[in-house]
């Protein structure tokens, strides 16, 4: 069965196509700039056989996700001739970020769904219509082919509810569902599956803490393989500081800065969102590589940004090894997590008092999936590379199959 997976941003769509169970990725590829004169589309494909591997890259005019999906479908069955028609997709796998209460599992996407996706927009702003366009175009691009939706939200919805409520007035939960939501559910839940295979350890007696560290980024406690707490709340903005947004703020200062500034709400939202973050601190950048290398070349603000970055993780993970009363794995995922050995070195450097320790070899040159403590630490810390495409090629699969199952 071939699966494709799409993640639809504002302005931006990544997809792989697997070739399930054997979970043999077939191209991948992603397309930036949509909206204008000069996307970019760049493809890596495997071809069937694994022989005949190859690249492409293309720019042209691509003005919304629609004709973006033309564009992939293009590219997956002539320009690449992975496939050989649009046919051999049995099925296509979406991640939608915000599934509110609703959704603790994966599941097809019907009118209701999309229904229940489009209420929750105004909690994600950024993600939610970028995941629906991408869901739309493709009813209309592959009618009949079966779709899936698989949430971010879904991996948090066991929190229990004196870690999602908010302290604020229960009617607000009752009447508008104002609670902590939580993201990067699939990430989180794929990098913990990986935990046992590197620690040899069941997952079900085992406290962990999962670091996903990209250009948003949230820290998630995972106590015998449920998330218990995790940091970003009703919306992605909570939490610690990212790439553009803030994380934490005194929720005071929206009142305050607005009226000096005089600014509406939009424009403190787009600030909290667009400008803060490592870019607001620095002046510089959102991205991790940047803000390194201005530091190293002794940029005052870039190393403010980086230093204010590294605290703001290490506080949640101090946090959360109160929650847990302990943590056996802390593990770094995501572009910045899995990069970044400068970030997580400082941060592991702190956290001593655990009985950490860090393998600085293993930290500093090391590639892939690896432990990077110690034999003797008493807290094992990881680099998993996250596969939140897998995941989901995993859940559309096994969705799929089951219903093909109860056909027979
Ligand atoms: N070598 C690196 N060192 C530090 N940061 C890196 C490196 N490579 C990528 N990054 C960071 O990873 C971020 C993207 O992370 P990613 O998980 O791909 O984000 P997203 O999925 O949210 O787009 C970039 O903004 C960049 O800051
Ligand atoms: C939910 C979220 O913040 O996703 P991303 O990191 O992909 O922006
Ligand atoms: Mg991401």
């Amino acid at each position: 069965m071939n699966v494709l997976v799409l993640n639809c941003g504002s302005s931006s769509l990544k997809y792989q196509l697997f070739r399930m169970p054997e979970e043999k990725v077939l191209i991948r590829g992603g397309i930036e700039k949509i909206g204008s004169d000069d996307a970019q589309h760049f493809y890596k494909a495997e071809g069937q056989d694994g022989q005949g591997s190859h690249e492409g890259t293309s720019t042209s005019e691509i003005l919304d996700h629609r004709e973006a999906l033309r564009q992939v479908l293009h590219v997956v069955t002539r320009e690449s001739g992975v496939l050989q028609s649009v046919n051999e997709i049995s099925a296509v796998g979406h991640r939608v970020v915000h599934g509110g209460e609703q959704f603790a599992l994966s599941t097809f996407l019907t009118d209701e769904v999309k229904h229940a996706i489009r209420d929750n927009v105004e909690l994600a702003p950024l993600h939610n219509p970028a995941n629906l366009q991408g869901i739309e175009a493709m009813e209309d691009v592959l009618p009949g082919v079966k779709q899936v939706a698989v949430f971010d939200t879904a991996f948090h919805q066991s929190m229990p509810p004196e870690h999602y409520l908010y302290p604020i007035p229960y009617v607000l939960y009752k009447r508008h569902k104002v609670r902590r939501y939580g993201f990067h559910g699939t990430s989180h839940r794929y990098v913990s599956s990986r935990v046992p295979f590197l620690v040899h350890r069941d997952l079900m007696n085992l406290k962990v803490i999962s670091c996903h560290i990209g250009n948003g980024a949230s820290v998630t406690a995972i106590q015998n393989g449920r998330s218990i707490d995790t940091s970003m709340g009703m919306t992605p903005l909570e939490g610690v500081m990212m790439g553009t947004r803030s994380g934490d703020i005194d929720p005071s200062i929206q009142g305050y800065v607005t009226a000096k500034e005089e600014l509406t709400q939009e424009d403190f939202a787009s600030m909290l969102n667009k400008h803060s973050g490592l870019f607001g601190i620095s002046g510089l950048s959102g991205d991790m590589r940047k803000i390194t290398e201005a530091r190293a070349k002794g940029s005052a603000r870039s190393a403010l940004a980086f230093d204010m970055y590294e605290y703001r993780i290490r506080k949640y993970i101090g946090a959360y090894v109160a929650a847990m009363n302990g943590v056996d794995v802390l593990l770094f995922t995501a572009g910045v997590g899995e990069n970044s050995p400068l970030l997580r070195r400082k941060i592991c450097d702190h956290l001593t008092y655990l009985g950490l320790e860090i393998d600085v070899q293993a930290n500093d040159t090391g590639k892939g999936e690896r432990i990077i403590s110690t034999s003797a630490s008493r807290v094992t810390v990881c680099v998993i590379p996250t596969n939140e495409e897998l995941m989901i090629a995993r859940d559309t699969q096994l969705l799929v199959s089951g219903l093909e199952s109860w056909g027979k």
